[in-house]
């Protein structure tokens, strides 16, 4: 299976003053978190890092203690994460049918969700790892006052890995581009184009790494493994 792991952001919510997949949690950087586990799911064969350039000599440094057994290539990040996924798809090896994309910054995502992720994607055209929202939910109007109370049985919180056929997610993103549709996951443009998306039960760790208190919840996660 092939595995895009967008990691071109700049990590703004983090406040730090570089790309947030260079910090450290538990003596380990979130991208090597995201590539340790990328190389122990058995099901993954190929992986491509999306990153903007001026990151790759820490990327390269970082993978040379790694070791990784499997090929990794480099791919040019977007200014969005949306643009970088399209450019991850573009970049693709012909023989790629289909493909899981998995945030550089979900770095707490298990081999067994990657690999539980890579059979899944055999048998539909596209799904993503999630799970119930735990939280009543409200939409609240641009005054600060709630306007309803979605039913939570039907919520549920996305995440990646995210996995699809590599010939409609192109088509998919292409049609995004051409409408110019903003989305903040992949699946939402397949929702878009009208084709199916199942949800694969994801992981209550495998959080998003986004602010400096979601650094302090990977590190006590980690601590435990
Ligand atoms: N232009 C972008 C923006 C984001 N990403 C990646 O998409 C994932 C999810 O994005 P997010 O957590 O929002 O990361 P940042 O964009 O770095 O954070 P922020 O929005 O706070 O700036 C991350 O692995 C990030 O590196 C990307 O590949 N290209
Ligand atoms: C794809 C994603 O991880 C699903 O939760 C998320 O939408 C991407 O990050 P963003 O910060 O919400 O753009």
């Amino acid at each position: 299976m092939y595995l895009l792991i967008p990691a071109a952001g700049s990590g703004k919510r983090m406040g730090a003053d570089r790309n947030k997949l260079l910090l450290q949690v538990s003596s380990k950087t979130l991208i090597a978190w995201t590539l340790l586990a990328a190389e122990a799911a058995s099901a993954i064969s190929w992986i491509g890092i999306i990153s903007q350039p001026h990151d790759w000599d820490d990327f390269k440094e970082i993978m040379a203690d790694l070791k990784l057994s499997k090929p990794v290539e480099f791919i040019p990040g977007g200014s969005t994460r949306q643009e970088s996924v399209y450019n991850g798809l573009l970049a693709l090896p012909e023989a790629a049918e289909q493909v899981l994309i998995h945030d550089g910054a979900r770095c707490l995502a298990t081999p067994d969700l990657l690999n539980a992720c890579a059979a899944a994607i055999r048998h539909c055209p596209g799904l993503i790892a999630a799970i119930p929202v735990k939280d009543t939910i409200k939409v609240v109007d641009e005054n600060g006052i709630i306007e309803s109370t979605p039913n939570r049985e039907q919520l549920w919180a996305a995440q990646t890995p995210q996995g699809f056929d590599v010939k409609l997610l192109k088509e998919c993103h292409a049609e995004g581009v051409r409408q110019g549709w903003e989305v903040t996951d992949d699946a939402a443009l397949f929702e878009r184009c009208g084709i199916e998306v199942r949800i694969v039960p994801g992981e209550e760790t495998n959080l998003k790494v986004t602010t400096p208190q979601d650094l302090a919840i990977a590190e006590f996660i980690l601590s435990d493994r």
